[in-house]
C-alpha cells in the first residue's frame, strides 16, 4: 500500500515542477508584457499630450503657468501606467478563480453561497462609493502638485531676481507651504486607504465567522457533511481573495483614472487652428496687411484696442510707437494670430485671418523679441531651429550677415559652443545678433520685431543694425520701434494711445505737425541718443 503511493511520488513531485516553471514563464513575460506596454502607453500619450498643448492657442498659455504645464504633460500621464499594471492582472487571475470557486460553492449549498455573495455585493457597493470619494482627493493632488513645481519653475528661472532681492527665504517659505499641501492631501488619501483596508478585513472576518456559524448549523441539521463543511470554508477564501486585493487596485485604478481626467482635461482643449473657418490656405503669401475698425478685448467687455485701421503694403515698414499699455503687442499678437479681432477685420492679402490656416500664416512669419529666446542646445542647433533643413552654406551666409560669425567663429568650438540654458553664456547683443540669424535663415514674408529698449554699447548696436536693415529688406515689417534709425525710415509710424491711432505718416511729416509724436521725440530725444521711448517705457535706461 505504502509502496504504491510512493511510487506515484516521482509523477507528483515532476508534475509541481513542470507546473511551477510553466507559472514562472508565463508569469514572466506577462510582467514584462504588462509592464513596457504601460510605460510605452505613458510614452505614446506624453507625446500626444506634448504635441497637443504645442497647438494649443497663447489664451491657454496665459492662463496656466509652465510648470504646471510640465507637470500635467509629465506626471499626470504617468499615472496612467497604472491601468495596465501587474496588479491588474492579479486581479483579473484572482476574478477567475473566484467565478470557479463560486460554481463549486453553489454546488456544495445554495443557501450559504446566496448568503455570502449577499454580503460581499454590500461590500462592493461600500468599496465603489468609498473610492468614489477618494477620487477627487487624487485629483486635487495633481493639482496642487502642478501647482507647487509651477512656482518652484518660476523661482529657479528668476533666480538672479531671488538672489538679488535676498528673497530665498521667503521662495523657500512658499515651497514648504506647497509641499504641506501635498503632504496634507497624501496623509488625507493614505487614511482613507488605511480605512478602507480595515473595512475590509472586518467584513472578511465577520463574513467567516458568519459562513462558520451557518454552516455548523447546517451540519447539525444533517443538511451537510462535516467534509462538505471544511470543503466550503477553503474555497470560500479563493472566492474572497479578489475581494482582499481590489481595496489596493481599486485604489491604484482611482489614482490612474483620476490622472487620466486631467489628462483628458488637456487634451479636449480645442486647438488653436480647429475653428472650423480656419480653412483658408495662402500660397505664396504677399505680405499685404489690412486692420479694418478693429477691436479687441482680453477680458470681455475691458477692450484695449478701439476701432484700429490701418493698411501695410507688401515690403513696408510699419513702426509702432506709443506709450507702455498703449497696445502695441496687441496688435502685434493679432497679426500673429495669437488672439482674434473681436470686431472688425484683420486681413492679409485681402483674405480674412480668421480664415486662414495658421500653420499657414505662421510658415511665413520671423520673429525676432527684445526678449530673445535661446535653447540649451549649440549657436547651430538655435540658428537652424527656424529652418532644420537648411544647409550648411545658407547657414553660414545667415550668420555673416547678422554677425553671428565674428563671436562664433572665436570659440574653440565655433558653431557647436553650448549657449547655455536661454543663452545665458552669451552677451545681450550676441543673443539678439543669433536670433537675426535666425530669421534671416527662416526667409519670412512677415517679419515682427521688437527692439530692445536697454542699450547696447555703439559697436553691439552697430553691428545689430545692419544685421536687421538686410533682414527688412522686401518684408513687410511691423516694428515695436525703440530706436531713431528704425523710426526715421519707417514707411508709416503708426502712435497708439489706449488703444486707439491718434496719430499716423512719416517721421518728417508727424514731427512737422509738433502733435503727440513731436511730444514723444522732443521729450525722449535728449535721453539717449538713438533710442525713442514713449512714457513708461524709459525707466530701463534711465536707471
Ligand atoms: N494677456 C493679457 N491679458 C489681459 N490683459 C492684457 C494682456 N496683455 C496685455 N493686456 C493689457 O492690454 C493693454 C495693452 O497691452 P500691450 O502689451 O499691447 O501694450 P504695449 O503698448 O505693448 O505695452 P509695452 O510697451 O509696455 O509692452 C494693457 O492695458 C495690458 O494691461
Amino acid at each position: 500500500m505504502y509502496r504504491h503511493q510512493t511510487s506515484r511520488l516521482p509523477l507528483i513531485l515532476g508534475a509541481v515542477v513542470v507546473s511551477t516553471f510553466i507559472s514562472a514563464t508565463i508569469t514572466y513575460f506577462l510582467d514584462r508584457y504588462l509592464g513596457v506596454t504601460g510605460q510605452r502607453l505613458v510614452a505614446e500619450l506624453r507625446a500626444q499630450v506634448q504635441a497637443h498643448v504645442g497647438r494649443l492657442p497663447i489664451s491657454f498659455y496665459d492662463k496656466n503657468r509652465t510648470g504646471t504645464l510640465v507637470a500635467r504633460i509629465m506626471t499626470d500621464v504617468e499615472s496612467v501606467r497604472n491601468l495596465v499594471g501587474a496588479g491588474l492582472l492579479d486581479f483579473v487571475g484572482g476574478i477567475l478563480t473566484a467565478v470557479i470557486a463560486l460554481a463549486i460553492l453553489i454546488h456544495i449549498s445554495i443557501p450559504m453561497t446566496v448568503l455570502t455573495i449577499g454580503l460581499l455585493i454590500s461590500f462592493g457597493w461600500f468599496l465603489k462609493r468609498a473610492l468614489g470619494v477618494t477620487r477627487p482627493l487624487f485629483r486635487e493632488r495633481s493639482r496642487i502638485s502642478a501647482e507647487v513645481t509651477g512656482r518652484l519653475t518660476e523661482s529657479l528661472n528668476g533666480i538672479r531676481v531671488v538672489k538679488g532681492y535676498h528673497a530665498e527665504a521667503s521662495e523657500a517659505r512658499i515651497f514648504v507651504e506647497g509641499a504641506n499641501r501635498i503632504l496634507k492631501n497624501i496623509t488625507l488619501s493614505i487614511t482613507s486607504q488605511a480605512f478602507l483596508s480595515l473595512c475590509k478585513t472586518m467584513v472578511l472576518g465577520a463574513v467567516g465567522a458568519f459562513i462558520m456559524f451557518l454552516g455548523a448549523r447546517e451540519v447539525n441539521a444533517h443538511r451537510l457533511d462535516v467534509g462538505g463543511y471544511v470543503e466550503f470554508t477553503m474555497l470560500l477564501a479563493f472566492m474572497v481573495a479578489p475581494i482582499a486585493m481590489s481595496v489596493s487596485i481599486g485604489t491604484q485604478l482611482t489614482e490612474a483614472f483620476a490622472g487620466f481626467d486631467r489628462t483628458l482635461e488637456v487634451l479636449n482643449e480645442p486647438e488653436e487652428d480647429g475653428e472650423s473657418g480656419r480653412t483658408a490656405a495662402l500660397e505664396p503669401i504677399i505680405g499685404h496687411i489690412t486692420f479694418k475698425n478693429v477691436t479687441f478685448a482680453y477680458v470681455p467687455g475691458e477692450p484695449v484696442l478701439h476701432g484700429l485701421t490701418f493698411d501695410s503694403e507688401p515690403g513696408t515698414v510699419t513702426a509702432l510707437v506709443g506709450s507702455s499699455g498703449s497696445g502695441k503687442s496687441t496688435v502685434i499678437s493679432l497679426i500673429c494670430g495669437f488672439h482674434s479681432a473681436g470686431s472688425g477685420q484683420v486681413s492679409i492679402d485681402n483674405v480674412d485671418l480668421s480664415t486662414i490656416r495658421l500653420s499657414n500664416l505662421r510658415q511665413q512669419l520671423g520673429v525676432v523679441l527684445q526678449e530673445t529666446f535661446l535653447f540649451d542646445g549649440t549657436i547651430r542647433e538655435n540658428i537652424l531651429f527656424s529652418r532644420p533643413k537648411a544647409t550648411d552654406e545658407q547657414l553660414y551666409q545667415a550668420c555673416r550677415i547678422a554677425r553671428v560669425d565674428q563671436f562664433a567663429e572665436c570659440f574653440p568650438e565655433r558653431y557647436e559652443t553650448i549657449v547655455g540654458e536661454r543663452g545665458i553664456r552669451l552677451s545681450g547683443g550676441q543673443r539678439q545678433r543669433i536670433s537675426i540669424a535666425r530669421a534671416i535663415l527662416a526667409d519670412p514674408r512677415i517679419l515682427i520685431l521688437d527692439e530692445a529698449t536697454s542699450s547696447l554699447d555703439s559697436e553691439s548696436e552697430a553691428l545689430i543694425q545692419s544685421g536687421l536693415n538686410y533682414l527688412m529688406q522686401g518684408r513687410t515689417t511691423f516694428v515695436i520701434a525703440h530706436r531713431l534709425s528704425t523710426i526715421r525710415r519707417a514707411d508709416q509710424i503708426l502712435v497708439l494711445e489706449m488703444g486707439r491711432i491718434v496719430e499716423r505718416g512719416n517721421h518728417e511729416t508727424l514731427y512737422r505737425r509738433q502733435g503727440r509724436y513731436f511730444d514723444l521725440y522732443t521729450r525722449q530725444h535728449g535721453l539717449e541718443a538713438n533710442l525713442f521711448l514713449a512714457p513708461g517705457e524709459g525707466d530701463k535706461v534711465m536707471q
